[in-house]
């Protein structure tokens, strides 16, 4: 895998507006939570009661991420982001959301790797400013600990901060997963990295705040749906396509290809990211061809590539059937307008 280039926020976004979803940063939301259980037909993003299923407990990132999507959606917890996928393809969901990429680490590729083996598509993205605090069981001192468990990525964007405290991390599924451990199993050695409001909905105590060992730290979510939408209207503001596009050999010049099938059409890439895992000895990528019959292919070399535009406009068109010509793979992973917003939640 090529180093992910971390994702240049500031400078896609000139003038981003840091946005209360609930117009009112300080105060947490009451979240509407539903169990696993309800059926229901698809809905659409502003519909009350359009159910996202989020991988984590209730005050999990992912869950924030979901309610500043859709304000007036029921959430739905899940174990893993697999169960996620499965919830909106059995429908117990109407969407369902994960976290691809951060300015501090580049692409998620595990969360990638999901969406690629499955038949949904992005209809939105979300960027969202993630503030992680140290969190304790009530009256325990931070010279007691002697753990800290939190979601990989947390763990990893608060490597410095956890070096100093010279204390042994621990990964778990989720932050707020972590919070509901420290407080069902009353551990009084270990802390849990986690966000303000999950701080609130399990009283705990916040021992440390902007753990993060950068301050400028967004992670840009995905929302995901079963059933195509209808594009919005141009209206609604600048569009985006994702894509991925795979092939057996050659990435250098795959890679130019595509380049040149873009930059010669003036289509400005938003990410670009390769993927080799065979060259670091795992397995190849797993991608499922969703046109008639669906089948899944395996493929050693991966392309993500967004870019700005419509898969409707002529020029985008264009561009796609030019990449397509090359003997390679390409799968459209969506469209959908473009978040000018970073959300601010903490
Ligand atoms: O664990 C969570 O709370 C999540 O939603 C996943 C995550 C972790 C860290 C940053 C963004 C999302």
């Amino acid at each position: 895998m090529a180093a992910a280039p971390p994702l240049k926020l500031p400078s896609k976004l000139p003038s981003p507006k840091r946005t209360s979803s609930n117009g009112s940063p300080r105060k947490p939301r009451s979240l509407s939570i539903v169990a696993l259980k309800q059926n229901g037909s698809l809905r659409s993003h502003g519909t009350p009661g359009l159910r996202v299923a989020f991988q984590g407990s209730t005050g999990a990132y992912s869950e924030f991420a979901a309610k500043t999507a859709c304000p007036d959606c029921a959430t739905v917890p899940c174990r893993s982001f697999a169960d996620a996928i499965a919830a909106v393809e059995r429908d117990r969901a109407d969407r369902a959301i994960v976290p691809v990429e951060s300015t501090m680490e580049g692409t998620a590729l595990r969360n990638y790797d999901h969406l690629l083996r499955h038949d949904l598509r992005i209809v939105q993205e979300i960027n969202l400013f993630v503030h992680y605090c140290l969190l304790a069981m009530p009256g325990v001192r931070t010279a007691e600990l002697r753990r800290v468990i939190s979601h990989p990525m947390a763990l990893a964007h608060c490597g410095r901060a956890l070096e100093r405290l010279g204390v042994d991390r621990e990964a778990v599924e989720d932050t707020a997963g972590a919070v509901e451990m420290l407080r069902s199993e009353q551990m009084l050695d270990t802390a849990a990295i986690a966000s303000p409001r999950a701080a609130v909905i399990y009283g705990l105590d916040v021992l440390a705040g902007g753990l993060q060992d950068e301050s400028w730290n967004v992670t840009r979510f995905l929302l995901l749906s079963k059933l195509p939408e209808p594009l919005p209207p141009s209206s609604a503001g600048k569009m985006k396509t994702s894509m991925v596009v795979a092939h057996r050999g050659g990435s250098m010049t795959v890679l130019l290809k595509i380049l040149s099938a873009f930059s010669s059409r003036d289509i400005s890439l938003t990410k670009l990211e390769i993927n080799n895992p065979t060259m670091e000895g795992k397995g190849p990528v797993i991608i499922l061809d969703v046109r008639s019959p669906a089948m899944l292919k395996t493929f050693p070399h991966v392309l993500y590539v967004d870019f700005e535009g419509s898969i409707e406009d002529e020029k985008v068109k264009e561009a796609i059937d030019e990449i397509s010509s090359f003997s390679v793979f390409v799968r459209i992973l969506g469209c959908y307008t473009a978040d000018p917003h970073i959300y601010d939640l903490h």
